[in-house]
């Protein structure tokens, strides 16, 4: 079980809310997000957000050369060189909101010659199983993801991060990420499958009949979130999962993007019970799984925008709305401050 922020910094956030020179309630969710940052920071007021840090998982999967994505695989290592040159959806978010991005190879099946050191050390494998058919990974596989996303949110939080993000890249991860929700709700597949990148209609039913028969073939694994990993998800989503875990261990907070970050927070959730309680929610995806984690996990999304691009998006698109939070709470006077001592209601 994973402690929860400070309850007793939360009080004194909450107390401050209410003695601030706002009616009562008038700041809506920006107010509960405040209390929610003080806790995590450990102070009231907390500290402006400087430091705000994004880690993408990239990874291919063998799936995606199974009809499921509408796009091909090859786009996953293209993309990874565009984020590092800076040019992707979520890179022109990033700089617009001060967002630190790193990018890094879990299983890209490419092997990624000329990007740098840091993006290509952290590879895993190239490629996961293809999940209907196989295993996405060796249960050693699994384990080396894990410890891996755990050892860079540790270099991210080293560095200074006071809050963290996560991000996904990889042509077909839809797929195990809703097979991965599947297994932690109990759902079948037709409730959790959407259309990802946006496959048209036949393409959906057959991805709907392909995460039922991933979730068949895991039979009784899928009541264990470590081996849902092996034999559902991918290096990167394992990575993910690992990094996500690890920063509610430090207590460092964190911001989930789309339906790949959900899917890692709720399994980071049901390894170590307590975890999500260190996760907001960035934004609403169009895709149903997303939404049922987030129901499981207790989150309602700071932002609803109809946004599917994955990448940590959505997180950085909601970060301005968490500085607007923390800004509230430290600098708006108090009404005590503003009327003479004997002239209270
Ligand atoms: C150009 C491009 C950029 C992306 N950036 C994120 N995704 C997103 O779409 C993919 C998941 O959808 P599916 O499961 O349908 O393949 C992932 O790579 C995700 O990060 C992208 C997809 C494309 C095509
Ligand atoms: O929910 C997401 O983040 C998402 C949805 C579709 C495609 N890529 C990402």
């Amino acid at each position: 079980m994973i402690a929860p922020p400070s309850s007793s910094v939360a009080a004194a956030a909450a107390e401050r809310l209410a003695a601030l020179a706002t009616p009562p309630g008038a700041l809506g969710r920006l107010g509960d997000l405040a209390v929610w940052l003080a806790a995590t920071q450990g102070t009231v007021p907390p500290p402006a957000l400087d430091n705000v840090r994004l880690v993408i998982f990239a990874g291919d999967h063998g799936v995606a050369r199974h009809g499921v994505s509408a796009y091909p695989p090859e786009i996953t290592a293209a993309m990874v060189r565009t984020f590092v040159s800076g040019r992707a959806g979520v890179s022109a978010l990033a700089a617009a909101h001060d967002v630190s991005v790193r990018v890094l190879d879990l299983g890209v099946d490419d092997d990624l010659d000329g990007v740098p050191d840091d993006v290509r050390r952290h590879k895993v494998r190239r490629g996961s199983g293809a999940i209907h058919l196989e295993d996405a990974l060796t249960p050693d596989e699994t384990d080396r993801a894990l410890a891996v996303g755990a050892a860079v949110a540790r270099e991210e939080i080293a560095g200074g991060a006071q809050l963290l993000l996560s991000g996904d890249m990889g042509i077909g991860n839809t797929t195990p990420a809703a097979a991965l929700v599947a297994a932690g709700l109990g759902l079948p597949a037709p409730e959790v499958t959407g259309r990802g990148t946006g496959v048209a209609d036949d393409a959906l039913a057959h991805k709907q009949a392909v995460v039922q028969r991933a979730l068949d073939r895991a039979g009784g694994r899928l009541g264990d979130p470590v081996d849902c990993l092996t034999a559902l998800a991918s290096a990167d989503l394992a990575a993910s999962t690992g990094y996500l875990l690890e920063a509610a261990r430090q207590g460092v907070p964190v911001l989930l993007d789309g339906l790949m970050a959900v899917a890692c927070g709720l399994t980071a959730d049901r390894i170590e019970p307590g975890a999500a309680a260190w996760f907001a929610a960035g934004h609403r995806s169009t895709e149903p799984a997303q939404s049922l984690a987030l129901a499981k996990l207790g989150l309602e999304p700071v932002l609803d925008l109809g946004m599917r691009l994955g990448e940590g998006s959505g997180a950085v698109a909601a970060v301005p709305v968490l500085r607007s939070a923390v800004a509230l709470l430290r600098d708006v006077a108090l009404l005590s401050e503003l009327l003479p001592p004997d002239a209270h209601a």
